[in-house]
């Protein structure tokens, strides 16, 4: 459903990082809370009148845009109605209340219950389970009022799955409390039904559908969604803690806007990580400065292995967007073959053969920064390219940012147990070393399936992080940077992104911030980069509040981007305006 202005700026980006928690510190929290005398169904009674008082509150909002919408409008008040889906657990038992609160507000209910049996069986079973014993005082709060309710494996669409939706569903607003953070697995028997029935007869009745605290199937501590099965919300209401998972992989694809509902003060629970979503001010340049005041860029990779057309290309694009950063001065020590090419297309750049390994070594000594990988290629020649370069470059004290086919050897060199991953993890405790592997990438340096990354992508950064050392970006929806030990998600980004060449930019936007060292430790840093990164796309395809007009590169005619399409090569223009925004 499309949402009305009011909402979506009442969610709107703020630049204040948001802690993130996962499950285990979202229990935590409660319990330290019930330790202090307070009472958890107290809770939930609490958390389920907020929800209430929202939904009234948003569907107010989505009626009054409804109308202005319409060319007649009709007066005739109808009572809001609510169909509220509630599983076994407590988010079933927020569920009942939600609905309960909605029947005493007015609101025409019906509540469908998925996993619980009918009642008599209800109390016998569910009696003996005091985890469960919120939920069930919920669900008779609820049934004492005569709150209206169906078992789902009950209903003719359950045991039909081709049948058409029964007019008994038809709603404004549709809840989702089948599962909250308690969600560990797939989603088993009738409730995989049931999620499917319920995104598909929200979607045909064009109801709102609010999530209660997590969208039903989505792994509050990874993001992870099995089979691709969530409810698809428009609404999240977060109770409590801002979950990890609504921000990272799936998450953002399912949880629609989210709203806290913070519920209760909690301060000594150190966050599982924090959600950047804007960049920090860049401090304006001083007047008297030179190339030399914001740094020398060595990018090496961009290399061509015989008899094929090489990878030019991404070492073009990586100093294309370190000088559209802001970096002094870049040189591109990449093949022969491409010179020209990198020329014509940057001319401000300087160039080295990728082969000349002594001129090479001598640059690096020169340079302030460099990044080594894009386009490096694989084979035994730049395996050796790289060895030697990276211990150059340790050598010789350099910031160093490793990407792509770097990543690569790095994972060979581990394979091996090559003294030199020793070196490298010695090296980034007082170094600033930056490695930014997608999830193929991260799978080859943990040795792992690229699932395995997938499915927990916290627990993988900080595994790259335990046996390479260094600062990670683990690209990917909702990217996790690891920096200084502490994660970060990066909340900016889109799914246009996700094309090639979109790596080779950020490792040059890493490299071109950390080049310029006239800016504080604050504003340039991988966090930042990452950001800048992710803001430049969004600007791109105006998604973000740095909104500009893109003009065509040789027409000079405004262009519309969308996220189709969108190129790595279109970047470097949207990054340059990030950095002019941030520095306002
Ligand atoms: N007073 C309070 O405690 C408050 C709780 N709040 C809400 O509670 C949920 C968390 O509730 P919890 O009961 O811990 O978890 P869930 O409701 O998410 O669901 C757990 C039940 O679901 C079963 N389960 C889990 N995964 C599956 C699956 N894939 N298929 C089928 N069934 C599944 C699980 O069964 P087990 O077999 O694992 O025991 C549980 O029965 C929280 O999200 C809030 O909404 C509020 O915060 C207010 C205060
Ligand atoms: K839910």
């Amino acid at each position: 459903m499309q949402l009305p202005m009011q909402i979506t700026a009442q969610c709107s980006r703020s630049s204040l990082p948001i802690a993130l928690y996962n499950s285990k510190q979202v229990y935590a929290i409660e319990q330290a809370w019930f330790a202090q005398g307070y009472d958890s169904f107290g809770l939930m009674q609490q958390a389920a009148w907020q929800m209430a008082q929202r939904i009234i509150l948003l569907y107010q909002q989505v009626k009054t845009q409804a109308k202005s919408k319409a060319k007649h409008h009709n007066h005739k008040v109808s009572q809001p109605s609510a169909c509220v889906w509630v599983g076994q657990g407590n988010n079933g038992g927020d569920g009942w209340l939600i609905a309960h609160y909605l029947q005493q507000a007015g609101w025409q209910v019906q509540v469908i219950t998925v996993g619980i049996e009918n009642d008599n069986q209800t109390n016998d079973s569910q009696n003996s389970k005091s985890a469960i014993s919120d939920a069930l005082k919920a669900q008779r709060m609820a049934l004492d009022m005569s709150c209206p309710h169906q078992r789902f494996e009950d209903m003719h669409q359950y045991q039909n799955k081709n049948a058409r939706l029964d007019i008994a569903l038809q709603a404004d607003v549709y809840i989702d409390a089948l599962f909250g953070i308690g969600l560990d697995r797939a989603p088993a028997n009738s409730y995989k039904q049931a999620i499917v029935s319920f995104n598909s007869a929200a979607q045909q009745i064009g109801a709102l559908v609010v999530a209660v605290d997590i969208p039903s199937g989505l792994v509050a501590s990874t993001g992870q969604v099995f089979e691709g099965l969530a409810i698809q919300a428009d609404i999240t209401l977060c109770l409590i803690a801002r979950k990890f998972g609504l921000h990272t992989k799936d998450g953002m694809g399912f949880s629609g806007k989210v709203i806290d509902i913070p519920l209760i003060p909690f301060a000594s629970i150190e966050p599982a990580a924090i959600l950047l979503k804007d960049g920090q001010h860049l401090t304006p340049r001083c007047q008297n400065s030179y190339k030399g005041s914001y740094g020398h860029v060595l990018v090496v990779g961009g290399n061509r292995i015989d008899g094929s057309q090489g990878m030019g290309g991404a070492a073009i694009l990586t100093s294309s967007s370190a000088m559209a950063t802001g970096a002094g001065k870049i040189t591109v020590a990449c093949h022969q073959a491409f010179h020209g090419a990198l020329l014509s297309s940057l001319p401000d750049a300087m160039t080295i053969d990728l082969h000349e390994q002594e001129s090479v070594e001598h640059l690096i000594k020169s340079a302030s920064v460099v990044a080594i990988g894009m386009g490096l290629g694989r084979d035994e020649k730049a395996k050796i390219l790289f060895t030697r370069y990276l211990k150059a470059a340790i050598a010789h004290n350099k910031t160093l940012i490793i990407d792509a086919d770097g990543l690569y050897h790095l994972a060979a060199l581990q394979r091996d147990k090559n003294e030199l991953i020793t070196q490298l993890r010695e090296y980034s405790k007082t170094h600033n070393v930056c490695l930014t592997p997608h999830s193929g990438e991260a799978a080859k340096l943990l040795d792992k399936k690229i699932s395995a990354i997938e499915n927990d992508r916290s627990s993988a950064i900080h595994q790259c992080a335990n046996i390479y050392g260094g600062n990670w970006v683990l690209k990917g929806a909702g990217s996790l940077i690891l920096a200084q030990g502490q994660l970060y998600v990066c909340g900016a980004g889109n799914a246009g992104m996700a094309t090639a060449g979109m790596g080779d930019i950020l490792s040059g936007v890493v490299a071109g911030l950390l080049a310029q060292q006239d800016l504080n430790d604050e504003q340039n840093n991988l966090c930042q980069a990452v950001v800048i990164h992710a803001l430049a796309g969004d600007m791109l395809v105006r998604q973000s509040s740095y909104d500009a007009t893109t003009y065509d590169r040789i027409s000079g005619n405004q262009l519309l981007i969308g996220q189709r399409g969108l190129q790595a090569q279109d970047m470097p223009a949207a990054i340059r305006h990030i950095m002019q925004k941030l520095t306002c």
